[in-house]
């Protein structure tokens, strides 16, 4: 720092090596806890100590290296096969900067445990509610995605409990790492399914020393306006369509209308008339300038005030005799500007081509059959009904969200609210000045009292450097948010690269709002197809949900490993899994846990209580870890009052199928999965989802009747359990 000149120039290195050292400071502190995690013997002798972020000593060599340099890359991908110069690979478990545990692998011999010690000691401990990081045991087939060069689109299929979450938050971490400049400027986007998903994996980043990337639910990507309102998901569904972007389109053109009959208009103790044919010019030349609805409404204003001043010029300036015009062209610009000015014209012409929100032109859609019908003809009758509601205010859903977004590309900017934010933003600017003015008055007042009369004139003091515009301009320029926060509340804003959790779930429509987000498709996409929930978009392949929205120009990868789900809950998803997609490979399970899952049968009236009843004694038997009570969304409700009536128990999370997706807990009680599986479209999927949710032991309770297959065939409960 103390290397960087005076003056702007020098001011702007300061400030840039401020933040490189401030972020510097924040890698270090977020990465202290395990550290170092890693250490490679190599056959030649050197000796490599691998951690979450790099160090080098005084002499620039280095002490630590980062997990995500290449030369760090053998410590997940060597093998006794192919061991790439490693001789010996350890694993090191640190507890605060204490070595707690090491564990060694000789690649030079056969095969030994240690590595699946390392990889068992992660997958069986118990779960904090927090997604970790996998840093230390990142296995090959997820490392050989993390680090996948491919720039553009990378899909990664993957069966619950594979490491989709991990392996695309890793990469993100690696993408940083590799083009950090880049992409610090432009910023990295995470899409999750639900806060609570966000909140699940939100220590994960900053853990790998990553802190500024933004991570947002699709319902949260329109900046100032939340998604609060509840959506029956076959409407959602309607609304995800691709479609609907034609819908949007036509919506708009509808709202830009041309009289039946010629309007006439008081103007200067008479009238003027717009005549239907002026109308129809003025709104194809409004068209034909390309531009969005807001911003083609000056054209379309332009034109039709022209063809109303030529009518009131034909009315008012007639030369009776000859049968020309008396007036001027001076004369016509005047009558012009009059008839702009006049509030009845402005009324006319505000009808017939509307400056629109976004909210505004959705709100009028929804609430007209007449609009909807206009906009939508061809869409079913049915699919249209589901779109009508009244303009009640009562806010918007998440699948409102993309169709906001779409109207806001469709309609550009309003002029006037374009001016009037220009216009606060000079009133801001205006008092810039004037507090950097008086900041300037009080820096030469103190001047002598401050320094000694030698020292002073060695000094550059800032008024010699500065006016009070520059200084205003530099505090304007000094926008400390970093590139997520900006972006947050950007609505154009574009990522230098998305990542898509459970993309599975995007609609059409929300895929164009994140293409729309990243123009040079630079995303990576993991999900399930077998997990695709009622309102979600992905059709029978990744080709068929993206496709449209990314080209065809993506590459897939797979990961077949489980490395949640005991083998033995596995088996039972498994078979849900075959009902949902007979030709689907399940993912292989990477241990056993040693207990059955099991099914109990109540009474209808015992089934809420009894749900209550087994997750606090599962939390009473087990004192650490959390517990997950999953049932069909219309009983959620109940089943929360029922856990929160029995006292304060954070360790138990009430879910329907929806908010549990991407998470996982040590302890599942599955209720109601009939309910589940016949609640909604795709309810079976549903059902998949709550199945697979389990790193320990899974349990279902249902009313009479039978559980849908395989859960029929599951034993009853070891011991009285309830
Ligand atoms: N290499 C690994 N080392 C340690 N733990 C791992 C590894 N890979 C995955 N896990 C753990 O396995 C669990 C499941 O991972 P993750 O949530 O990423 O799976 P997913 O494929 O996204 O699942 P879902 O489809 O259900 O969302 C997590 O607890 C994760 O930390």
């Amino acid at each position: 720092m103390a290397a960087a000149g005076p003056g702007h120039q020098g001011r702007t290195e300061r400030d840039a090596a401020a933040a490189e050292l401030a972020a510097r400071l924040t890698r270090l502190d977020s990465a202290e806890n395990g550290l170092c995690f890693g250490r490679l013997d190599m056959a030649d002798g050197e000796r490599r100590y691998i951690g979450r972020i790099g160090i080098r000593d005084d002499d620039l060599e280095p002490l630590l290296i980062d997990w995500r340099a290449p030369a760090a890359r053998p410590f997940y991908a060597a093998t006794q096969w192919s061991p790439e110069g490693v001789a010996r690979r350890r694993h090191i478990r640190l507890d605060g900067r204490r070595v707690a545990g090491v564990m060694d692998e000789d690649l030079t011999g056969p095969a030994g445990p240690a590595a699946d010690a390392a990889l068992l000691a992660a997958v069986t401990a118990a779960r904090t509610g927090r997604m970790n990081d996998i840093v230390a045991t990142i296995q090959r087939e997820q490392d050989e995605i993390i680090r996948s060069p491919h720039t553009g689109v990378l899909v990664v299929q993957g069966g619950p409990g594979t490491g989709k979450t991990a392996v695309a938050l890793h990469r993100a971490a690696f993408l940083l790492h590799t083009w950090r400049e880049r992409l610090a400027r432009s910023g990295v986007l995470v899409v999750g399914p639900s806060t609570g998903f966000l909140r699940y994996i939100g220590e994960v980043l900053p853990s790998l020393g990553e802190t500024g990337v933004l991570l947002s639910t699709v319902g949260e990507l329109f900046p100032g306006v939340r998604a609060r309102r509840p959506e029956d998901p076959r409407t959602a569904e309607v609304k995800g369509r691709a479609d609907m972007a034609r819908v949007l389109a036509a919506a708009v053109r509808d709202r830009q209308r041309v009289p039946e009959a010629p309007v006439d208009i008081e103007y200067d103790g008479g009238t003027v008339r717009l005549r239907p044919a002026d109308c129809e010019r003025a709104r194809r030349l409004a068209r034909e300038t390309g531009l969005p609805h807001n911003e083609a409404a000056p054209a379309f204003r332009r034109a039709a005030l022209a063809a109303l001043a030529r009518d009131a010029a034909g009315r008012y300036g007639a030369d009776v005799l000859s049968g020309g015009s008396l007036l001027t062209a001076a004369d016509r610009r005047g009558i012009q500007a009059e008839l702009a000015a006049s509030p009845e014209v402005a009324a006319v012409l505000e009808a017939l081509w509307p400056r629109l929100t976004p909210q505004r032109l959705l709100a009028d859609l929804y609430a007209s059959p007449e609009r909807l019908a206009a906009a939508a003809g061809g869409m079913g009758a049915a699919d249209r009904a589901r779109l009508v509601r009244p303009a009640d205010g009562a806010g918007w859903s998440v699948a409102d969200m993309p169709l906001l977004d779409e109207a806001a590309e469709l309609l550009g900017e309003d002029e006037r609210a374009h001016r009037a934010a220009r216009a606060e933003q000079n009133a801001w600017r205006a008092e810039q000045v004037r507090l950097a003015r008086e900041a300037l008055a009080i820096a030469r007042g103190s001047r002598t009292t401050d320094a000694d009369e030698g020292e002073e004139a060695e000094q550059l003091a800032a008024f010699d450097l500065l006016d009070a515009e520059r200084l205003a301009e530099r505090q304007a320029e000094q926008d400390t948010r970093g590139a997520a926060e900006r972006a947050a509340a950007d609505r154009t804003w574009t990522f230098g690269h998305i990542v898509v959790d459970e993309a599975q779930e995007l609609s059409a429509m929300a895929w164009r709002v994140l293409a729309r987000r990243c123009p040079t498709r630079s995303m990576t996409i993991v999900g399930d197809i077998a997990q695709t929930g009622a309102a979600g978009g992905a059709g029978r392949s990744w080709a068929e949900a993206i496709g449209p929205h990314v080209g065809i120009r993506f590459r897939q990868a797979e990961l077949t490993v489980n490395y949640r789900l005991p083998a033995e809950v596995a088996e039972v998803a498994a078979g849900v899994l075959r009902r949902i997609d007979p030709n689907a490979r399940p993912p292989r399970a990477v241990r056993a846990a040693g207990r059955a899952p099991w099914r109990l049968a109540v009474s209808a009236d015992a089934l809420v209580p009894t749900a209550a009843r087994l997750a606090r004694r599962a939390c009473e038997r087990e004192p650490e870890g959390q517990v997950a009570v999953i049932g069909p969304a219309a009983l959620r409700p109940v089943l929360a009052a029922a856990v929160a009536a029995a006292g304060p128990q954070d360790r138990i999370a009430v879910l329907d199928p929806g908010q549990a997706k991407g998470l996982e807990f040590d302890g599942v009680l599955v209720v109601d999965p009939a309910g589940i599986a016949a609640g909604v479209p795709r309810g079976l999927n549903d059902l998949y989802v709550a199945l697979t949710r389990a790193t320990r032991w899974l349990g279902v309770l249902h009313g009479p009747g039978v559980p849908p297959e395989p859960l029929s065939r599951l034993p009853p409960p070891p011991g009285p359990a309830h």
